[in-house]
């Protein structure tokens, strides 16, 4: 293997309490907000096809137009206490809030640049009121940070010359400087969701970025910070030139699931969730599949099946709304988790035979195997194979715990659980297995 000054510096999962809190929260909550939320996807009469919070990239919305959108923030429907219940309501253990997205418009006040929330009719902080918030009704802050940062003068993509060379040299400063603000002014936060670390001049930041990454680490002790922030020594993020995860988690399943425990390689990761296609910031026209909160289940189940967590995103609009449509998928997504978050928190990957009727997830401190039902057998016969000297002794309905299941073993270790689909369920189900090795 090569030997790396900026490599991964640990190999394995972290096993600290934070990591562990961390692993064990199944559910979180996403929310992309700022500037592209006043636009909404559209601009001049236009409709933007493209990710909402892109729309600065769009030929039909002239920077110059973009970049004077501060002027009209004034979110007056804004209450984050409210965004924090709904939150609550739906299951979430985590949120992950843009501070600053690529455009560069800073949520909170910051000392850097004059390009914030200070500097526009609303006046105030956002980024403050939605940690306390948060915080208060017990559901722990991430701050997402996009390095990329098309606003700032000192921001380059790659470094040509000279003159890009010494400009950059102001930007990493005044991103160093962001970030010490942000944990100074926020301390409560739990870890950093980065973003936009994929441009070339980035790629070659490995000391730089190692460096405040152990100063953040100093700062907040336990920080938790995503495979997604350093560039190693040849410029690879993620995983490093060994293959070796960097960061404490794999961010790299944006708008995706892994299929397999082995595609994790058996690290921590989450997956982040757009409910359209490819929106993260307010579009106010939803165009193409919408997912429903059976689809949103079905991947958050998958995650935790696969030792993740799911992190689904919001877009409140310009006026500081959460949408209609995100607040009844919250409300469909909280009431199943209400009768079954016994199966998601705390929960992770069992290494039983997958199964076409569902997935598996296993609590991590009591061994309890949860059944969770998608593809209902039209015989109701719901097939297990287990690992050899594992039986099957107790075994019931997480909804009636009186509700018990016999299991018919139909051949060594392979069962049959026989579920009365009769009654007309429109949600998954749930099924406990108290195993016991003989
Ligand atoms: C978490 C998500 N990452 C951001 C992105 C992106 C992107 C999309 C296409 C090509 C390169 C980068 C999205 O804007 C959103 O913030």
């Amino acid at each position: 293997s090569l030997t790396l000054k900026h490599g991964a510096h640990r190999l394995g999962k972290r096993t600290d309490p934070m990591m562990e809190r961390w692993r064990n929260y199944g559910l979180g909550q996403f929310i992309h907000w700022g500037l592209y939320a006043i636009p909404g996807g559209h601009w001049n009469g236009a409709y933007y096809g493209g990710a909402a919070e892109w729309i600065r990239a769009w030929k039909g919305m002239p920077n110059e137009q973009y970049d004077n959108l501060y002027k009209e923030f004034d979110p007056a429907e804004f209450d984050p206490k409210a965004w924090a219940e709904q939150a609550k309501d739906m299951g979430a253990k985590y949120m992950i809030i843009t501070t600053k997205h690529h455009d560069g418009f800073c949520l909170w006040p910051s000392e850097f640049t004059d390009y914030d929330v200070t500097n526009t009719p609303y006046g105030n902080d956002i980024i403050g009121p939605l940690v306390e918030a948060y915080d208060a009704v017990g559901i722990d802050v991430y701050l997402y940070f996009s390095v990329m940062d098309w606003n700032h003068p000192g921001y380059r993509s790659k470094l040509e010359t000279i003159n890009d060379k010494e400009a950059y040299e102001e930007f990493k400063e005044f991103t160093r400087n962001q970030l010490l603000e942000l944990l100074e002014r926020y301390p409560t936060t739990k870890g950093l969701w980065f973003d936009g670390t994929w441009d070339a001049a980035w790629k070659e930041q490995a000391d730089f970025a190692d460096n405040l990454a152990t100063e953040m680490r100093e700062m907040i002790p336990g920080l938790i910070i995503g495979s997604r922030f350093r560039p190693d020594d040849y410029g690879n993020r993620h995983f490093d030139s060994n293959g070796d995860l960097m960061g404490d988690y794999e961010q790299g399943w944006e708008r995706k699931l892994p299929e397999t425990y082995e595609e994790t390689k058996g690290n921590d990761w989450d997956c982040v969730m757009t409910v359209p296609e490819n929106q993260w910031g307010y579009h106010s026209d939803w165009r193409g599949h919408v997912k429903t909160s059976y689809e949103l289940i079905e991947m958050l189940v998958k995650s935790v099946s696969l030792d993740g967590n799911f992190v689904m995103n919001f877009g409140p609009n310009g006026q500081g709304e959460i949408r209609q449509e995100e607040t009844q998928l919250a409300k469909e997504i909280g009431e199943w988790m209400d009768k079954n978050n016994e199966a998601i928190y705390g929960c992770g990957y069992l290494d039983w035979e997958k199964q076409d009727w569902g997935y598996y997830t296993k609590d991590r401190q009591t061994g309890k195997i949860y059944m969770i039902v998608f593809n209902r057998p039209l015989n109701g016969a719901l097939k297990i194979k287990t690992p050899d000297k594992v039986s099957l002794d107790k075994v019931y309905s997480l909804k009636d715990s009186s509700q018990s299941f016999v299991p018919e073993e139909i051949h060594k270790n392979e069962f049959f659980i026989h579920y009365p689909f009769s009654e007309h369920i429109d949600s998954p189900i749930v099924i406990v297995i108290e195993p016991s090795s003989n």
